[in-house]
């Protein structure tokens, strides 16, 4: 089943052309690495299927639905890390995750469990108590991984889930992202990684610059 169909999307800023025409779809439970070089338009890719960005042009639908973000159905279903999540200064790491899976519906127990068990997938349980201003770059965007993970999502776009990490981090990012894809999850990674690529068996798709 196609869960991300995206035909001739193209997106201009202030008149010049940022992402080239882009055609390709995605099957329920693969995964798309989007690769190209730096200013290629992968991020932009990635907003504009996360509802953050109009496209120019072309027609996307993810999930089997239009691009809203301001349609629950659509945030239910796409789970987004595109540029940092928005934090606050005074809750905790775990107190984060345990809000982020409240909101999505789960009782106060649930939202423990799932916080604890990110917290050890991704190898930063000892960050718990951690507020958000007391953690080191790449702890951060653990943390960012572990929030949009928390969160539901059968369509993850996630942009350069590698970057800041040390090979132990990775290895650990790489068979969470693979368990979730095993789960039935979608995957569209903005990635310069080729372990992520090669380790989650996931096709590629390499954008050209637009100009
Ligand atoms: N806010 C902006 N205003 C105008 N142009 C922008 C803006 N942000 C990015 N661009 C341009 O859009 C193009 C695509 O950028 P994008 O960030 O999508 O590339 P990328 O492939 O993700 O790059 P990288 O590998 O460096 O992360 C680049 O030419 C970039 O200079």
């Amino acid at each position: 089943m196609v869960q991300v169909e995206v035909t001739n999307v193209q997106v201009e800023r202030a008149g010049h052309p940022v992402l080239a025409p882009t055609t390709f779809s995605v099957d329920r439970g693969r995964v798309l690495a989007v690769t190209g070089a730096n200013g290629s338009g992968k991020t932009t890719l990635l907003r504009v299927l996360a509802g953050l960005e109009r496209a120019s042009a072309g027609r996307c639908l993810v999930a089997g639905r239009p691009i809203d973000e301001r349609d629950p159905r659509f945030r239910r279903a796409v789970a987004a890390l595109v540029g940092p999540p928005p934090t606050a200064r005074d809750l905790t790491v775990l107190e984060h995750l345990e809000l982020v899976a409240r909101t999505w519906g789960s009782d106060a127990a649930t939202a423990g469990r799932t916080a604890d068990r990110l917290l050890g997938e991704l190898g930063i349980a000892r960050l718990a108590q951690r507020l958000p201003h007391q953690l080191s770059a790449g702890q951060a965007h653990l943390c960012a991984l572990a929030l949009t993970l928390a969160r539901p999502g059968e369509v993850l776009l996630l942009d350069e889930p590698e970057q800041r990490l040390d090979e132990d981090r990775l290895t650990a990012v790489s068979q969470l992202l693979d368990r979730r894809r095993r789960d039935g999850a979608t995957l569209l990674l903005a990635t310069h990684s080729s372990r992520l690529v090669e380790e989650l068996d996931a096709d590629e798709l390499v954008l050209r610059e637009a100009a």
